[in-house]
């Protein structure tokens, strides 16, 4: 399904609304890293992202190694940024420290 990629307006906002989250060099996606007391913490956080991503059919790109999470979010559907990765960020954000 198609959805709109954000305007440089509506991503230099966004940016704004999530201090935690970079934007990634080609500017097309975002990226936080979280760290957790061990691969225990670190798993049941992704279980809840992914129970999350599950329901709003939204995905992320993660890579973890132990207790180190790094999340990107992007919109295949867009080739780029969305509303879709601003919700994201900001659900994700709830969940981690
Ligand atoms: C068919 C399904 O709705 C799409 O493939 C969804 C699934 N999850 C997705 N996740 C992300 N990150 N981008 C998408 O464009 C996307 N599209």
């Amino acid at each position: 399904m198609a959805i709109a990629r954000l305007t440089e307006t509506e991503r230099a906002e966004a940016l704004a609304a999530l201090p935690l989250w970079s934007l990634r060099a080609d500017g097309l996606a975002l990226t936080r890293t979280f760290r957790f007391a061990d691969f225990a913490e670190a798993f049941g956080f992704m279980t809840r992202v992914a129970i999350l991503a599950e329901k709003a059919d939204h995905h992320p790109e993660w890579f973890n190694v132990y207790n180190r999470v790094e999340i990107t979010l992007t919109t295949h559907d867009a080739g780029g940024l969305s509303t879709r990765d601003v919700a994201l960020a900001g659900a994700i954000d709830g969940f981690g420290s």
